[in-house]
């Protein structure tokens, strides 16, 4: 289990994350959702004791990392991918980890099967594409068959068949009893591997939910109705209090009503209908509804410029590509360090 308890994180006059806390239970997917630059990495930073915390604190098992008796084993993260030694082959960087951390030979070929990275094992790092860097992070995660594994943005880069295991991996480590955190700015890839949300805005829990509860507890849902006299039916249900919204298709969107109650008001009046369907919410309508105030801050930092990666379905927009400082990462502290 991870808790972070009152968790503040200050660069500066910056506050990166703030008065944070919530615990991250075994056994499920957590997913870690929020815009760039909401306080996930730090977070995860702080929780594999990469960056102190300015106020507060984050345990594992009940401990801070650098008190856990057997790291590795515990917990295995994927915070930053490029962190890792150029000119090594990815074998030679997971056997180096393996060797620094008393894990046999044999588990290195493991993890290499695992992920996927037979092909390139042999080739250096530096030449690898983002997708194959995210694979070796994620191999050297995995290299103590850990209990926890903290991942964050795991699909970025990833082919979809590379997602499509990443989600995988996240749900049968969560079946095992293992404990699975994982951060995304993507509503849309939490949606199909999270059991449990922790939502993050400018550096404040917006929401920490189960996923249901998150998508049932939206507002934004409402009827869509069709009928052959659609315009005194919405003549009817405005009558009931109701907002009621013409539809390009000739159909309405009904707020405020149930299916049901929609459904019994036409058949009151003799309305026949040719459509009646509650509409339920996407986590992206529910996400957006959550981080409205947040989105708003960060639509007004970045003015008028669209960044790369604002046409992702289901992206957020980012007030900035990357706004890790250079040399924020601790002298050595690269993601196989972090175990
Ligand atoms: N080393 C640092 N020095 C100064 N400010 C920092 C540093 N690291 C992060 N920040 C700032 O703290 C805030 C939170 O950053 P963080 O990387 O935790 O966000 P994030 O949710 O992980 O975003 P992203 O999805 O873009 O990685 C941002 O405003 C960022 O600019």
């Amino acid at each position: 289990m991870i808790e972070v308890t009152a968790m503040t994180k200050r660069y500066g006059a910056k506050t990166a994350v703030d008065d944070v806390s919530f615990t991250v239970q075994p056994g499920k997917v957590t997913g870690f959702l929020g815009p760039n630059g909401a306080g996930k990495s730090t977070t995860m930073r702080v929780i594999m004791g990469l960056d102190a915390p300015t106020s507060g604190r984050a345990l594992i098992h009940g401990r801070p990392y650098a008190d856990l008796p057997a790291p590795l084993t515990t917990v295995g993260a994927l915070l930053d991918a490029k962190g890792v030694h150029k000119g090594r082959t990815a074998l030679n960087h997971l056997r180096a980890l393996a060797a620094t951390h008393g894990i046999p030979r044999s588990r290195v070929d493991e993890v290499i099967g695992l992920t996927g990275l037979e092909p390139v094992a042999d080739k250096r790092v530096g030449g690898f594409s983002l997708g194959m860097g995210q694979r070796l992070g994620i191999a050297a995660a995995l290299l103590g068959d850990p209990e926890i594994l903290i991942l964050d943005e795991p699909v970025n880069g990833l082919d979809p068949e590379g997602v499509v295991w990443v989600r995988n991996l996240a749900r049968s480590f969560a079946r095992e009893g293992r404990t699975v955190f994982l951060s995304s700015h993507l509503m849309s890839e939490v949606a199909q591997t999270a059991d449990h949300v922790v939502v993050i805005g400018r550096g404040r829990i917006i929401a920490d939910a189960p996923l249901d509860d998150i998508l049932s507890g939206a507002t934004r849902r409402g009827v869509r109705v069709r009928s052959p006299r659609m315009g005194e039916l919405a003549d009817v249900l405005a009558h009931r209090g109701w907002e009621v919204a013409p539809l390009p298709d000739g159909a309405a969107q009904v707020m405020g009503a149930t299916s049901e109650e929609v459904g019994e008001a036409a058949a009151r009046d003799g309305f026949v209908l040719y459509e009646l369907t509650p509409q339920g919410s996407t986590l992206e309508e529910a996400y957006m509804e959550l981080t409205h105030e947040a989105t708003e801050y960060r639509t007004a930092l970045q003015g008028e410029r669209l960044p790369a990666g604002q046409g992702e379905a289901g992206a957020l927009p980012s007030h900035a590509a990357d706004h890790r400082r250079p040399g924020s990462q601790p002298a050595g502290a690269q993601e196989g360090d972090a175990r």
